[in-house]
């Protein structure tokens, strides 16, 4: 479903079957994150000896093919209706028709965007979007399946909010307090960014007794803040929405203690988008089936293991049973 969403959110056309957009995004996003010894041993690149630029090489080509079959099918479509009224613009789109415009009337050779720089906009986008809503849906219901207690109670505000004969829509999650009060607990224990992407210091800075000194480079790590007890109190460990009760914490940006979609300037773009998506998309979950854990299972039995990369996904996959409960 999230790839159908990216599909036609980013790329504004159907899935493709040709390409598969998951294994590309996971390889990227490998390959983006994974520890290289080359990093540390310059003298080692031209080696290779993890295969890490071979399969650099092999991914790279694979996304320039289906960006560029993106690329000239929009121009195709722009071509056969270019002066129609009533023309859908989508996203790529709106990026083609910057290109090659001159970035300064005065000079026409130096262009605002060229194909490359399109498609690295996109590549961008992909990798961003794709992942993150899937994994924090993940991370989110793996938790409740964990605790019974708030999946009742996450069921019985959506039956008393929504009711029982239609699906949960956009419009109800303002009134959907505890969906709020879980989705944060569930970004507070798992961020799908645990170290954000790295920052640069702008000005000299001392923080705690450490001096920084401008353009260091900034790892944030907010996987350990989120698990902090002089943060959060000692039962910091605990799945436990109700932390989000009598406060103002937010997701913005503005309360340090809790930013899975970064901070600043550099925060993430897709914030709405990205916290719109995991709300609904979780709340139907919740609303339209009971879930089970397959026979035997415990609970507590479920495995929580991490997969570390550029972003942090369950390192097992979650299987659960549903069982239809709309009327
Ligand atoms: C639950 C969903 C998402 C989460 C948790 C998330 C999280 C993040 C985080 C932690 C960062 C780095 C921020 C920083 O270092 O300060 C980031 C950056 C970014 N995100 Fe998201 N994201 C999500 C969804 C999306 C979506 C749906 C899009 C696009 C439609 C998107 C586009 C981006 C882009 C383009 C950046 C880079 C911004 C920059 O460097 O200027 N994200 N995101």
């Amino acid at each position: 479903m999230n790839e159908d969403i990216t599909y036609r959110m980013v790329l504004g056309c159907k899935r493709d079957d040709q390409f598969d957009l998951k294994a590309i995004v996971e390889e990227t996003s490998f390959l983006a994150g994974a520890f290289n010894i080359s990093d540390f041993v310059p003298s080692l690149a031209a080696l290779d000896i993890q295969w890490l630029t071979k399969r650099m090489r092999k991914v790279s080509k694979t996304i320039d093919q289906l960006l560029e079959k993106i690329i000239d099918d929009h121009e195709q479509v722009a071509k056969t209706t270019s002066g129609k009224q009533g023309k859908h613009e989508d996203f790529v789109d709106v990026l083609l028709s910057l290109m090659n415009q001159p970035l300064n009337p005065n000079d026409e050779q130096v262009h605002f965007l060229d194909r490359t720089n399109v498609k690295a906009i996109l590549l961008d986008m992909l990798t961003a979007a794709f992942d993150t809503s899937a994994s924090s849906i993940v991370w989110s219901l793996s938790e409740l399946l964990r605790h019974p207690r708030v999946m009742k109670k996450l069921q019985k505000e959506l039956q008393t909010v929504v009711g029982m004969d239609r699906m949960v829509e956009e419009t109800d999650l303002p009134k959907l307090d505890y969906l709020n009060m879980v989705v944060k607990e569930s970004f507070r224990l798992h961020p799908v960014g645990p170290l954000l992407v790295p920052h640069e210091s702008i000005e000299d800075i001392a923080i705690d007794g450490y001096d920084i000194p401008k353009k260091s480079r900034i790892i944030v790590n907010i996987w350990s803040i989120g698990r902090d007890p002089s943060v959060w109190s000692e039962n910091v460990e605990e799945f436990y929405p109700e932390r989000f009760m009598n406060n103002n914490i937010e997701l913005r940006g503005h309360d340090f203690q809790l930013i899975p979609f970064g901070s600043g300037r550099r925060g993430c773009l897709g914030l709405q988008l990205g916290l719109t998506t995991v709300r609904i998309v979780l709340a139907q979950l919740v609303h339209c089936f009971n879930w089970e854990l397959p026979t035997g299972m415990l609970p507590q039995d479920l495995d929580m293991s991490e997969k570390f990369g550029l972003s942090m996904s369950k390192a097992k996959h979650l299987l659960a049973k549903p069982t239809y409960r709309l009327l």
